[in-house]
């Protein structure tokens, strides 16, 4: 069974995901870090972010594994670890622009596909582009003031920055964001994380031992 939960920045996709993960026994697939992952390396290298073919050759040159655990994704790139630096106030400015090249999507979509099922996979176009097959399907959605508050504790800038750095991203991503037509749109404004997990385990179809 392939699960997919999409929704807009810092709604709450990777904790719902990895709560929903852990509850069926499966993994959870974060396409975000693999976005993140390829920004960090075009930074470290010096890259202009906007240049498809310098920046997909780098990632070529230097490929990057994702490894999708049901507790928490990690990348890796040889042997190095660069999931701490994946969410830094650098990689959120840049990332947008990363996400929007053509190749790189279709470099992300490859990497994705490859991975064996079960699983559920977050992003923003899990359900509509990667995986259209999906069994199940959400959206998660929140108020830019809710999600900035929320993702304030994980960000050294206060509550109104994060929030306009939100907005800014949700406008720049909104092309490959919108929902799946056979989506289930969950606002998770006025629910906990556990609330939204577990509205998320009631809808799911019933699983036979092999789905
Ligand atoms: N329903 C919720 N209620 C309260 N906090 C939440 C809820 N969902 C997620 N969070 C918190 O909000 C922050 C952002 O969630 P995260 O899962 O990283 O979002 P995303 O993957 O969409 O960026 C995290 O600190 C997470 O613990
Ligand atoms: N399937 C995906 C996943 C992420 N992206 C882009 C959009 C986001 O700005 C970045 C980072 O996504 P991620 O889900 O890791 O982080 P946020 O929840 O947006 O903070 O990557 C995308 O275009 N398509």
């Amino acid at each position: 069974m392939i699960v997919t939960i999409d929704g807009v920045a810092a709604s709450g996709k990777s904790s719902v995901s990895s709560g929903v993960a852990r509850a069926l026994g499966v993994p959870y697939v974060s396409s975000g870090l693999l976005y993140r992952a390829a920004t960090l390396l075009g930074l470290e290298a010096g890259l202009d972010l906007h240049g498809a073919a310098k920046l997909l050759a780098h990632l070529q040159a230097h490929p990057l594994r994702l490894e999708p655990l049901a507790g928490g994704n990690r990348v890796w790139q040889g042997e190095r670890e660069l999931t701490g630096g994946l969410h830094s106030t650098r990689v959120d400015a840049g990332v947008s622009v990363v996400a929007a090249l053509p190749d790189v999507r279709g470099w992300v979509d490859a990497q994705l596909r490859a991975l064996p099922a079960p699983f559920v996979a977050e992003g923003r176009d899990m359900g509509t582009t990667v995986f259209p097959q999906a069994q199940a399907k959400f959206y998660l959605t929140a108020s830019p003031r809710i999600r900035a508050q929320r993702r304030a504790s994980e960000r050294p800038e206060d509550v109104p920055a994060i929030e306009a750095a939100l907005v800014r991203r949700d406008l720049l991503d909104r092309v490959q964001s919108a929902p799946a037509p056979d989506a289930v749109v969950i606002d998770t404004g006025p629910l906990t994380l556990d609330g939204v997990i577990q509205t998320v385990l009631a809808q799911l179809p019933q699983r036979t031992p092999s789905a």
